[in-house]
């Protein structure tokens, strides 16, 4: 049967490359302005749409020529661009049968515009028997599956979903006829590539159209769900500062699905550094089989060493996972070995005690609660020792009945034969459980010290951070401090969890590791500067937990994710006041108090620990620095007025520089090693050598007979250290009427003196207070003025007792009070009596002599309670120089036990039990006149 086939001559638009337009679809496509006028112009000139043969270009060996086969098609749509811009003009055409060009056409290599036309031959619509219903039923399963996945893909766009679900309808719908029309019409939509539409578009027969279709379907199906497992890998989380990791993670998917598709390529990562890597994961996964068997640590670092060996290096994760795993294998989780500190030894204790000596001066009470600390821990230790060897012994009975039971069950000589071919396990094997596990248990216990937690509280400067170090040396223990001053957030305690960013373990687990060993000294310094309750969690409940002995048996550090034993750490804190820490972590320590030295203490530190320090570090010997004691004396009293003693060592410092700078000159100028020790012949004046104090450097070295003094007299200090920092306050302090000078304990836990300033300004009676005062402290302030206008009469002020001392006739005053250093805040009722003596002195113009100072709350009936840190305040009075302190009469046993003798013995302690008495010793006895008793009717009845 011959089929006659229709010809007609059509206008050709190219399709460019590599677009394509099969029958039953839609195309939008920018062509050029030529085009489009002739594209117009034949509108215009046809009476309906006319048609159009829509043929695509195809590339073949660098070459462009127009493809054979091509759709008739209609104009749907014709978009002129903005006026003045370089917009093209879009053309959208709907295709809608399959054309062939003529031999003659598809030589036509030119299809360039204006428009030019081509003979093109129409296959007839029933040249092909309609396709099998099995060939129909798999182009629509694979339709509708794909466009399921399209929909469940674009879950975040309501209006696609539904639309892919609408189009799936449609397929389901149709029937076998119309299929092979649909098939094209699919094709379209759901993005094949370029070569299956070129092949579809010249495929006549609708049956092997529909299975190329199905094909390409099948294909697309595929691809969807490769890309959604690539986008399933990466995690959807992921913030904005995560772009880095969010590309490697899609990198690293992508690459492992090629793996998945080439087994054997290894190097798809291009790095080249894989072999690298795998040896330092060998290195790593060694130390993983180094840790202890059985423990819940081996069993998490071998689970991450076996992820971390499936996690391709690219990927972030594999660094986060390695990271992990550097921690836990870096942390000492064995348990020290035995004997590996003194504690068990039976010279432990004397050592100790020489040790805290070596290294301390002084601090006698201090040292002998440190001793006794170390007693229990030593005892305790030694107990739990006796109890291991007991357990020890129980053990090895319990494991010999083991042994005889199975003799006795089995043939003795068969079950050894079993045993050696391995059939079944050794008889110590087969003891219960319970008893293997309590094997483990007396080893644990026996380092399980739970010694109490010592805790220093005392000035800058005292030892704490020293006495510490003392402890550990004594203990033969690694010694670690862990800084927690301005610590906020919890997780520096805790650790970040593994899932932050540059996520880490916390102090504890970080000291574990510097220190090496599972009981070292962990010195927590400055545990009073620690940060309360916040947003970031509350640190101070997170040092509880580490250092309550019920709970840090498995501390859980957040990074680690592994319980921690922290029990057999050996806790010191340190603080400068116990007024910051909170409560329930003051009840878990043992607080031992350090108030501050004495100026002989000082000087005794100074010859015997900081000048050899100091000394040493510059490179000299002792023979080339002689400080003498009236020098030593003034830089303690002239030079540094604290409690402890660092500023005193960093003043020493000062002086020993400068004599380095001088011995520096004195051999250069001799060519003398600077190793040579100063001949006393050869000692000259050293001011012979002149040195600038203010930037240390030689100005002007003199000749070779210059001479080295290592002698610094107090006369010298002047030249080496400049003016004495105290000069001026020395002077200030002078007798003035209204200032009187009270006590008080700073925040940093050192005592002092300060000034109560009072001043009379015309006004109305009134009390104004100055000086960043709190609640307790003004209340004082009234008291103390209330006290004064009861006694005004008594004390010679006024005339009348009824009259007020503020509003006499002839001056209406206001009383100023002020307590300097404005910036510190200040409260407490302790500058009581300080203030009565202040406005007394205002207001009978006596002076209360400058070395006097005084400290003690008043009650409105005139009596002085006592007050707390009498040591540091008299430390402080001594330290400025005032040789008379006033002080409650309450207070006499805190002077009789913690004031050291020496102070005792050069201060002049008056203990007052009412306000009179203290008016007495500050003004004089006799020196203000009392006329007799308060007025009945103002008596307080309290
Ligand atoms: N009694 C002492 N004998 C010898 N040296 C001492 C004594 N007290 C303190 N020192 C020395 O003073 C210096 C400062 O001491 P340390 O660092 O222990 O002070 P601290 O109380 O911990 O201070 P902070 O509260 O500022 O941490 C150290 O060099 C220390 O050796």
């Amino acid at each position: 049967m011959s089929i006659s086939l229709a010809q007609s001559r059509l206008p050709l638009i190219p399709l460019p490359y590599p677009l394509i337009l099969l029958p039953s679809a839609r195309l939008t496509f920018p062509i050029p302005s030529i085009q489009a006028d002739a594209l117009i112009r034949l509108f215009d000139s046809s009476v309906a749409n006319p048609v159009l043969a829509a043929v695509p270009f195809v590339q073949h060996e660098g070459t462009t020529t127009l493809n054979e086969w091509g759709v008739t098609a209609r104009i749907a749509r014709f978009v002129r661009p903005r006026a003045h811009s370089d917009e093209p003009f879009l053309l959208t055409l709907t295709g809608i049968t399959r054309i062939r060009l003529t031999s003659t056409s598809t030589s036509t290599s030119d299809a360039s515009p204006p428009l030019s036309h081509v003979t093109v031959v129409h296959p007839p619509p029933d040249a092909h028997s309609p396709p099998a219903s099995d060939i129909v039923q798999e182009f629509k399963t694979a339709a509708i599956r794909l466009l399921e996945r399209y929909a469940q893909d674009a879950s975040q766009s309501v209006r696609k979903r539904e639309s892919w679900a609408r189009i799936a309808h449609v397929v389901d719908e149709t029937g076998q006829s119309k299929a092979a029309a649909l098939a094209d019409a699919i094709v379209s939509v759901v993005g094949a590539e370029h070569p299956d539409k070129l092949a579809l578009l010249s495929t006549e027969s609708p049956s092997l159209r529909l299975q190329h279709v199905t094909h390409v379907l099948i294909k697309q199906l595929s691809i969807a769900e490769v890309s959604t497992k690539i986008a399933t890998a990466v995690d959807e989380s992921l913030s904005k500062q995560q772009k880095a990791l969010f590309l490697r993670q899609q990198l690293a998917a992508i690459n492992a699905e090629l793996q998945r598709l080439e087994p054997g390529n290894t190097d798809l990562h291009g790095t080249g550094s894989v072999a690298e890597d795998e040896d330092d994961l060998d290195a790593l996964v060694r130390r993983v089989d180094a840790l202890p068997a059985g423990t819940e640590v081996r069993r998490v670092a071998s689970t991450e060493a076996r992820r971390l060996r499936r996690i391709p290096p690219q990927n972030a994760e594999h660094g986060v996972v390695r990271n992990y795993l550097e921690w836990l294998t870096a942390l000492p989780w064995a348990p020290p070995p035995p004997g590996s500190d003194t504690l068990t030894r039976s010279d432990f204790l004397a050592n100790a005690k020489s040790q805290l000596d070596a290294d301390h001066f002084g601090l006698d009470k201090v040292k002998r609660r440190l001793t006794e600390y170390l007693a229990v821990v030593r005892l305790r230790a030694l107990i739990a020792q006796e109890a291991e060897v007991e357990q020890a012994k129980a053990q090895e009975v319990a494991l010999k009945d083991a042994i005889e039971d199975q003799k006795d069950k089995d043939n003795d000589k068969i079950s050894t034969a079993l045993v050696r071919v391995g059939e079944i396990p050794p008889p110590q094997m087969l003891i219960p459980s319970s008893t293997s596990a309590e094997a483990q248990g007396p080893r644990k216990m026996s380092k399980a010290i739970k010694a109490p937690i010592l805790l220093f509280v005392g000035p800058p400067g005292t030892g704490k951070t020293s006495l510490g170090q003392s402890i550990a040396r004594a203990l033969g223990r690694p010694f670690q401090r862990i800084a927690l001053g301005g610590v906020r957030d919890e997780a520096e305690i805790r650790g970040h969890r593994r899932t932050y960013v540059a996520s880490g373990p916390g102090l504890f687990a970080q000291a574990l590791r510097k220190a090496g060993r599972m009981d070292p000294v962990l010195l927590l310094d400055e545990i009073d500067k620690v940060g309360q309750s916040n947003y970031h969690g509350d640190p101070s409940a997170a040092l509880l937990e580490v250092l309550d002995p019920e709970q840090n048996v498995a501390f859980n550090d957040h990074y680690i994710n592994v319980p921690i034993d922290l029990s057999q750490v050996l806790f010191v804190c340190t603080a400068n006041t116990l007024d910051t820490i909170a409560p329930p972590l003051i009840d878990r320590c043992e607080v031992i108090q350090l108030s501050g030295y004495t100026h002989d203490e000082k000087i005794h530190i100074a010859r015997r620990f900081l000048l050899p320090k100091q000394v040493t570090q510059t490179g000299l010997s002792e023979a080339h620095v002689d400080l003498t004691e009236p020098a030593l004396l003034s830089v303690v009293t002239q030079y540094t007025r604290e409690a402890g003693v660092r500023a005193l060592e960093r003043t020493i410092g000062g002086v020993v520089r400068f004599k380095a700078v001088e011995w520096t000159a004195y051999v250069d100028a001799r060519g003398l090693p600077p190793s040579s020790l100063p001949s006393p012949v050869s000692s000259l004046p050293s001011s012979s050598i002149v040195v600038d104090s203010a930037d240390g450097l030689v100005k002007s070295a003199t000749d070779g007979d210059a001479g080295y003094d290592p002698v610094v007299e107090a006369a010298d200090l002047e030249k080496i250290l400049g003016l004495s920092r105290h000069d001026y306050e020395d002077r200030d302090r002078e007798a003035r009427c209204g200032v009187v000078w009270g006590l008080v304990v700073t925040g940093m836990g050192e005592g002092e003196i300060m000034p109560v300033e009072s001043i009379a300004t015309p006004g109305n009676g009134n009390l104004k207070l100055t000086g960043s005062l709190g609640e307790v402290i003004k209340e004082s302030a009234e008291l103390a003025l209330s006290w004064v206008k009861t006694h005004a009469y008594d004390l010679g002020i006024t005339n009348k007792r009824s009259q007020d001392p503020l509003r006499m006739p002839d001056a209406m005053i206001d009383v100023h009070l002020h307590l300097p250093a404005a910036a510190q805040k200040k409260d407490g009722p302790s500058a009581g009596v300080a203030m009565v003596c202040a406005i007394v002195s205002l207001l009978t113009g006596k002076c209360v002599p400058p070395t006097t100072a005084m400290t003690g709350e008043i009650t409105l009936r005139g009596r002085v309670s006592p007050v707390g840190g009498i040591k540091e305040k008299v430390l402080g009075a001594h330290r400025a120089g005032a040789n008379r302190v006033i002080l409650p009469w309450a207070n006499r046993k805190d002077v009789e036990h913690d004031v050291p003798k020496e102070v005792r013995v050069r201060t002049q302690f008056v203990f007052a039990r009412t306000v009179r008495e203290v008016l007495d010793a500050a003004f004089g006895v006799g020196s203000l006149p009392w006329h007799g008793d308060a007025h009945p009717l103002v008596q307080s009845r309290l």
